[in-house]
């Protein structure tokens, strides 16, 4: 019997384009890992055309950048859609991109839509140059220095306080769960908006609803933008988000624009002596009177100084507070080692004032372990490099190439930490690790030039918010405590998935 062997035309043409396909590919996968030796390029995961390893991201970026770490090493080399990328998730490494070589790395991308559309001015966003050294001189300098975080204690204390009163009467004298999220939510957004305008939120300077606008352009800040990674697709803005960030910069414009009005003719009839406490808005206004062409402040930098100080610095604090929160909760134990230490310092009559945090020193620990676990940027804005700059053992980092430093991953490393999954403030009490970005075994907020200038504030605001809580209330859950659901929401900043609901029990009378 004869076989018949021969193939319809179809499967001749099938087989012959895949066995095709597949040479090619063998080849561009050969082709890829030998540019990269080469190139002296860091070791890191296959990235595909177009995409890159964008789909190796999954919900939780830091989480998964931390298990391809932990196969490819500290400096890993990927791409982001069509972008070169390395990513940094060990403290040595942090310290050779953001000290040793920080000026090489100091820049940030600016492929970006949110820089396009939504905040051109900024300084979070802003590349490396005179613009961001301007901007990052106002804010260090002049708005942020120790001296003007100082002048604006009465007002924390006073919106830590409404904020208990708040949660007390919501809690319905402690009888229903309240959605403590939101109150801190609430707290940092009132403390941050005071700070700019001078006013507290119900006044009537808050202008046209520009707090809920500055709310909207922080959430749009965060949605993820196709077009951002891979360019050829941007103009077909797929989601949508260019279109919308557009929308949401023309109402802000209007909103800041007639904030800065109000604060123009106020400032016209207010007496300069007068002991009213000035906002950012109120200085920079003084000071574009006398500024010089250098040091020139125009409106549009007003302006974005008002949209990023919002953005940068109320839902990052929010998140620590939460997260602080959540752990205490979790563990009765430290939370009353907490209110025995507050309570040797300010007896049980009186409320927390800033100048006893200074002595609170477990609560300071509790604030760093939280910032360690839960950092609020887990992986910190991206810098660009600005020249090509050889790191660790002899990798080159070629310019323009996008650098994520893992923030969560670095404080979670075990070869730091012990017991790093473990909340235990404790562990301060013999590492002596300060906030100031000298310190790299965790960097909750960054460090070198492009460090957080925000840090002090926020380090005070966290810390007297969770001593005034925690003084003046107890806290139970519905449900276990030590079940509470500890899940981070999607995305990468890094909140809880769930508002946190608890319900007080007066301990202090006098704070209500
Ligand atoms: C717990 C709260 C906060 C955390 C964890 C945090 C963390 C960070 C991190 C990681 C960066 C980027 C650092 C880098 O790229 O190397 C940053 C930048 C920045 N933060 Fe914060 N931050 C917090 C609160 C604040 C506050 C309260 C303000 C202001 C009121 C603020 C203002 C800024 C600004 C303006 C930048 C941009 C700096 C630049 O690019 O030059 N932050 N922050």
């Amino acid at each position: 019997m004869e076989l018949d062997l021969e193939l319809p035309p179809w499967t001749i043409i099938f087989v012959t384009i895949f066995i095709s396909f597949l040479v090619l590919w063998v080849f561009y996968v050969k082709f890829q890992g030998a540019k990269r030796r080469r190139d002296r390029l860091p070791p890191g995961p296959f990235s595909w055309p177009v995409i890159g390893n964008m789909h190796q991201l999954g919900k939780l970026p830091h989480r998964a950048l931390q298990d391809l770490s932990h196969k490819y090493g500290p400096l890993m080399y990927l791409k982001l859609g069509c972008f070169p990328t390395v990513v940094v998730s060990s403290s040595e490494m942090a310290k050779e991109f953001l000290k040793t070589h920080d000026l090489a790395f100091a820049s940030r991308p600016t492929e970006y839509a949110l820089v396009k559309h939504l905040t051109p001015n900024g300084i979070i966003t802003a590349p490396y140059g005179a613009h961001w050294r301007h901007m990052r001189r106002l804010c260090v300098v002049e708005l942020l220095s120790p001296k003007r975080i100082e002048t604006y204690r009465s007002v924390r204390e006073d919106e830590v306080l409404d904020m208990i009163r708040s949660i007390w009467k919501k809690s319905e004298q402690g009888t229903v769960p309240v959605n403590v999220s939101n109150s801190f939510a609430s707290l940092t957004s009132s403390i941050i908006w005071r700070i700019l305008s001078g006013t507290k939120f119900s006044d009537e300077l808050n202008g046209s609803g520009l707090k809920e606008i500055l709310d909207e352009v922080t959430a749009t800040m965060g949605i993820p933008h196709i077009g951002d990674y891979i360019p050829s697709l941007d103009w077909l803005d797929l989601q949508g988000v260019k279109r919308h960030m557009k929308s949401v910069r023309r109402v802000m414009d209007a909103a800041v624009d007639k904030m800065i009005d109000q604060h123009v003719s106020r400032n016209s009839t207010v007496n300069s002596n007068s002991h009213h406490v000035k906002g950012f808005v109120d200085v920079l206004l003084e000071m574009q009177k006398t500024a010089t062409a250098d040091m020139e402040i125009t409106r549009d930098h007003i302006k974005a100084i008002i949209v990023d100080i919002y953005a940068a610095g109320t839902d990052s604090t929010t998140s620590q507070i939460e997260w602080a929160m959540s752990e205490l909760i979790r563990n009765p134990n430290i939370a009353k080692k907490v209110q025995d230490e507050i309570e040797s310092v300010v007896g049980n009559h009186r409320i927390v004032t800033e100048s006893d945090l200074a002595a609170m020193e477990y609560l300071q620990c509790v604030v760093k372990e939280t910032l360690r676990l839960y950092p609020a940027g887990p992986i910190m804005v991206p810098h660009e490099s600005t020249e090509a700059c050889t790191v660790g053992d002899g990798y080159l980092i070629p310019e323009k190439t996008r650098v994520v430093v893992n923030a969560w991953a670095i404080g979670r490393d075990p070869k730091v930490w012990e017991d790093p999954l473990e909340f235990k403030p404790e562990r301060f009490k013999d590492k002596n690790i300060e906030m100031k970005g000298q310190d790299f075994d965790m960097v909750p907020f960054g460090a070198g030039r492009r460090g957080c200038p925000g840090a002090q504030l926020a380090m005070g605001t966290i810390s007297l918010a969770l001593a005034q809580i925690l003084h003046c209330f107890n806290w139970k859950i519905e449900g276990n405590p030590s079940e509470l659901d500890m899940s981070e929401g999607f995305g990468g900043s890094n909140n809880r998935k769930s508002h946190l609901y608890a319900i007080p029990m007066l301990r202090i009378p006098n704070c209500i």
